[in-house]
């Protein structure tokens, strides 16, 4: 069994009823034992600017599946909610981002784990001390020293 979280964010269409479908979605995979959610966040979108705002959060679960087939699983949903693989930092129906598999370090070429924008994204480091405010990154920094060393911008908790 490992740990792993899993980003999620969406900025077309009803953000945040597309997360919660999300949630409610991976809630019911068998491959993801004891599942928990974060609150949701809406935020400006980082990066293009002429996008809708996005809503994030970060669910974690136990699995046995292998970091890949996480992935295949996670884009499969994407799919499912109607993603298209499109602009690279465009706008999304539903992104589901593998950040952290165990404390685990991968680099294969459709996979890089911890998730390369980790550590600079403010709208994946909040839900995720949410989630476990004791974290620590397989580099050996803690979440907390990550959270309290990065820009923050004007991240609003939903529910
Ligand atoms: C375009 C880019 C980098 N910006 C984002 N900005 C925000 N606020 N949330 C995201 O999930 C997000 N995802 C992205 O892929």
């Amino acid at each position: 069994m490992a740990t792993v979280y899993i980003g999620l964010g969406a900025n077309l269409g009803n953000p945040e009823q597309t997360l919660k479908e999300a949630i409610f979605e991976l809630s019911g995979l068998s491959q993801f034992a004891r599942l928990r959610a974060s609150s949701l966040y809406a935020s400006k979108p980082m990066g293009p600017a002429e996008q809708p705002d996005y809503v994030n959060a970060v669910v974690c679960a136990e699995t046995d599946l292998a970091p890949l087939a996480v992935l295949d699983l996670l884009q499969a949903i994407e799919h499912q909610f109607g993603r298209q693989r499109s602009l690279r930092w465009g706008p999304r129906t539903l992104d589901l981002d593998l950040l952290l598999y165990g404390n685990e370090t991968i680099s294969l070429p459709r996979l890089t784990i911890p998730h390369p924008g980790l550590t600079q994204r403010d709208f994946v480091v909040v839900p995720l001390a949410e989630l476990n405010s004791e974290l620590v990154l397989p580099d050996g920094r803690s979440l907390l020293s990550v959270q309290a060393t990065m820009a923050h911008h004007d991240l609003q908790k939903i529910t």
